[in-house]
């Protein structure tokens, strides 16, 4: 589904990936974890070359991406979908309008564009959000408009960089249940994360990177999704408990 052959990324005379090898199944949740400034993120933007890579080459849904023309890559990119830390959301535009905007790109056939955008704004629950601007959400609320608006071109392939890191434990927990109902779905799903956490929740595979390179690629048993108590009891709780801070 995703194949990295001999991928190498230069930034100013840095090698911030060195010569990595990679294949993502059709179907699974592969994640990639390791330090900061590992090359993760770096990584993931080669999926869809957010990041053009110097040597090497990139190959999505068979496609060899790295031979493309530029308006053949923009067709190839329709069937790769990506979520960010930061969510991305245009401020001045709508909920609806944030979702549209793909569609547009993408040259969507306009008499269906309505249809779709609902149909995005639904699964992730935000139907009745559509008129509202992203200031008006919250953190969670805005990562789901940003996945709403990455399936509706019905990817095959959903890139995810720290889709969580903003969010607070039960929101994580929601995104994550969000992630596994798409990759339901038959989308295969790239996530970089540097908690372990969230990797061992949802992650089938898991590539873990040191210094620009794959250190190994491990097949994990995802642990579950469990949200956590979120109520100032529970973090009172937490903190006093023994090994908690006051212990
Ligand atoms: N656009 C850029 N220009 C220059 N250097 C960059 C650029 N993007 C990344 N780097 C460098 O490449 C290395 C890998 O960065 P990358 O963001 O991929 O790491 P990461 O593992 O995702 O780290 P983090 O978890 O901190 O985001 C780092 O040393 C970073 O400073």
């Amino acid at each position: 589904m995703i194949a990295l052959h001999n991928v190498s990324k230069v930034f100013s005379g840095y090698r911030a990936i060195q010569s990595v090898s990679l294949t993502v199944h059709k179907g699974e949740i592969h994640g990639i974890i390791g330090a900061s400034g590992a090359g993760k993120s770096t990584l993931l933007r080669l999926m869809n070359l957010l990041e053009i890579p110097e040597e090497g080459k990139v190959e999505v849904n068979g496609q060899m991406l790295t031979s493309l023309s530029g308006k053949e890559l923009r067709q190839a990119r329709k069937s790769i979908g990506m979520i960010f830390q930061h969510f991305n959301l245009v401020a001045n535009k709508t909920v609806y309008d944030n979702v549209e905007i793909s569609l547009q790109l993408s040259k969507f056939q306009r008499s269906k564009r309505k249809e779709r955008v609902s149909e995005c704004l639904r699964f992730v629950g935000l139907e009745q959000f559509k008129d509202k601007y992203p200031a008006q959400l919250s953190g969670g609320q805005k990562q789901r408009v940003a996945i709403a608006r990455a399936l509706a071109n019905h990817p095959q392939v959903l890139l995810c960089d720290e889709p969580t890191s903003s969010l607070d434990p039960n929101t994580t927990a929601e995104i994550l249940g969000v992630l596994k109902d798409i990759n339901q779905l038959g989308v295969t799903i790239v996530i970089v994360s540097h908690e372990m956490e969230v990797i061992r929740s949802i992650c089938n595979r898991v590539t873990v990177m040191a210094d620009g390179q794959i250190y190994d690629t491990v097949t994990a048993e995802p642990t579950g999704i469990e949200p956590i108590e979120n109520s100032p009891e529970y973090f009172i709780e937490q903190l006093t408990k023994a090994g908690g801070a006051n212990a």
